[in-house]
């Protein structure tokens, strides 16, 4: 696991009542300052590292990357190069274009695979099927509360505070939204990844200050006919920026051998 937030601890809870010998955890990487505390929280049920080579040298199957953007592009590399399949929910920052060749290569070459969980987004699957009869349209409309745009881009575009009504501050494509909104829009990312790809997606970003919780909106259309999709997801309770399905697809990701995920490389 690198990271000890809110979607890896919420995982690793799963883990561990539900794991039953099939999926064990093997280890932790985190901060250094964060060392300590990550310790006291696991308790001694799994060891703690901040190095990335500590971390490989337990030889883990696969690495789920719970720490985001910054941390898949230094981490993403040598976990390939040292043979482990990798899991991240950081998908956005595949709208780096040099970035997500050079880890598609990487993938090829050394044989792993890199999977991205559909995460707090629902309709993933079939938005995957529908590429293949072709796909005209695919758009992404994500709803969130005041409070999950705090801490963000958000607050230059609009005046969070001010707000009485909802308010669409970003209209663009995933490529934009997902590297402009790293803690925020990643489904765009998978999105793109699933379907037409980060330039056609398009993406609408709203802050909503009456929002009880995370709406995720998915309209898509082609060959096989028209999807709409909603998902009113619940905030996690440590991160009110993160919806808390997005742990438990990771988990499902993890224990049905990739069935729910989407492959980058
Ligand atoms: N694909 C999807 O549907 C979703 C993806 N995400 C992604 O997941 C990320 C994590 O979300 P949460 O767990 O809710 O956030 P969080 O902020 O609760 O946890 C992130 C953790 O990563 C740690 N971290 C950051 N850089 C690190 C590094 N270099 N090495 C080790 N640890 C590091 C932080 O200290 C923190 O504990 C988000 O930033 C976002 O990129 C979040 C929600 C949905
Ligand atoms: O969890 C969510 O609602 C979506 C999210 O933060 C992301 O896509 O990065």
């Amino acid at each position: 696991m690198i990271g000890l937030g809110n979607i890896a601890r919420s995982m690793i809870e799963l883990c561990w009542r539900e794991g039953g010998g099939r999926v064990a955890l093997v280890g932790v990487l985190v901060r250094a300052p964060r060392a300590a505390e990550a310790e006291a929280w696991l308790g001694g049920r799994a060891p703690v590292t901040t190095s990335v080579p500590d971390l490989l040298a337990v030889r883990p199957d696969i690495v789920a990357e719970c720490a985001g953007h910054a941390a898949l592009k230094v981490f993403g590399e040598p976990v390939l190069e040292a043979g482990c399949d990798l899991v991240t929910l950081a998908s956005g920052a595949f709208s780096d274009r040099a970035f997500e060749a050079r880890m598609r290569a990487l993938s090829r070459e050394r044989g792993r695979r890199i999977l991205v969980p559909s995460g707090a987004i629902v309709g993933i699957d079939g938005l995957a099927a529908a590429r293949h009869g072709g796909l005209t349209r695919v758009v992404y409309s994500g709803t969130k509360p005041v409070n999950a745009w705090r801490g963000t881009a958000a607050e230059t575009a609009v005046d969070l505070d001010g707000l009485t009504e909802p308010a669409t501050f970003f209209e663009g494509s995933a490529r934009e939204a997902s590297s402009r909104y790293p803690m925020n829009a990643n489904v765009t990312a998978t999105v793109a990844l699933a379907g037409i790809g980060f330039d056609e997606t398009r993406v609408r970003l709203i802050a909503d200050p009456a929002a009880r919780g995370n709406l995720h909106a998915l309209d898509y259309e082609g060959a096989f006919g028209h999807a709409r999709i909603e998902i009113q997801g619940r905030p996690s309770p440590t991160n009110p920026k993160t919806s808390m399905l997005t742990a438990f697809s990771l988990w499902r990701t993890l224990i049905d051998e990739a069935g729910a995920a989407i492959r980058v490389g």
